[in-house]
C-alpha cells in the first residue's frame, strides 16, 4: 500500500470512530471516502464489511470512478456511489451513515423534508431565515447505477445531502472535515423535524 492511500486510510479511520462513536454506524453500517485524485478520478474508500468504530489507516481501497478496487481489499459495497457523488458534486469526500433519523424522516416526507427558518442552516451555507431548503430523498436500491441516477435526478444543489429511503443518509464536502460537518448539521436538522412531529 503506498504511503498516500495509507495516509487517506488514518484520516477516513478517524472520521470513522468520530461517527461510530456517535451511534451512526452501528454493526458494519456506513463508508466513507476521500478523493485522492480528480483525472483520473480516484477515490481511497472505507472497506466492505468492517467494523467502521474499528478501522485502521489499512482498511482502505483505492477505486477508480466506476469504484472499482485499483489497489487494496474489497471497497464498500456502495464505492461506484462515492464516485459518482465525487464526481457530481465536485465533492472532495462522501459521507455515508445509517442513522435513525434519516430513514425516520424519508418515511415520513418521501418526497423530500422541508427546512426553513433555523440558524442551523447556515451551516450547510444557506441563510437561516426566508427561504426553504429541501433536502431530496430518493428509493433505495442495491444497484448503485440506479442509486447514482436517482441521486444525479434529485439533487438539490443547495443542500450538500440525500436521504437514502429505509437505508440512511448520504453528505459530502470539500473536505473530510466539511462532509463531516454538513453531515452532523443535516443530522441535527432531522433529529429536529423527527422531535417536533
Ligand atoms: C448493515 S451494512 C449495510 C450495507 O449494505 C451498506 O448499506 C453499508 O452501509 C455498509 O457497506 P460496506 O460494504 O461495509 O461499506
Ligand atoms: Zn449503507
Amino acid at each position: 500500500m503506498t504511503a498516500g492511500l495509507r495516509e487517506a486510510g488514518a484520516v477516513l479511520a478517524a472520521e470513522s470512530a468520530r461517527f461510530a462513536s456517535l451511534g451512526w454506524m452501528r454493526g458494519t453500517s456506513g463508508n466513507l471516502s476521500l478523493v485522492l485524485s480528480r483525472d483520473p478520478l480516484r477515490l481511497a474508500v472505507t472497506g466492505s464489511g468492517l467494523d467502521k468504530g474499528e478501522l485502521t489507516a489499512e482498511d482502505v481501497v483505492l477505486v477508480d470512478g466506476r469504484g472499482a478496487a485499483v489497489q487494496g481489499g474489497r471497497p464498500s459495497a456502495e464505492a461506484a456511489l462515492h464516485a459518482r457523488v465525487a464526481a457530481l458534486t465536485g465533492a472532495g469526500a462522501v459521507v455515508h451513515v445509517h442513522t435513525v433519523a434519516s430513514v425516520a424522516m424519508g418515511r415520513r416526507e418521501p418526497g423530500g423534508i422541508v427546512f426553513r427558518d433555523l440558524e442551523m442552516l447556515k451551516g450547510v451555507g444557506q441563510p437561516a431565515h426566508d427561504v426553504e431548503v429541501v433536502l431530496p430523498v430518493i428509493a433505495n436500491s442495491q444497484d448503485m447505477a440506479e442509486l447514482g441516477d436517482r441521486l444525479e435526478a434529485a439533487r438539490n444543489p443547495r443542500m450538500p445531502a440525500v436521504v437514502v429511503a429505509g437505508h440512511g443518509l448520504y453528505a459530502w464536502g470539500e473536505d473530510p472535515v466539511r462532509a463531516r460537518h454538513h453531515t452532523e448539521v443535516v443530522e441535527w436538522l432531522l433529529e429536529l423535524e423527527l422531535a417536533r412531529r
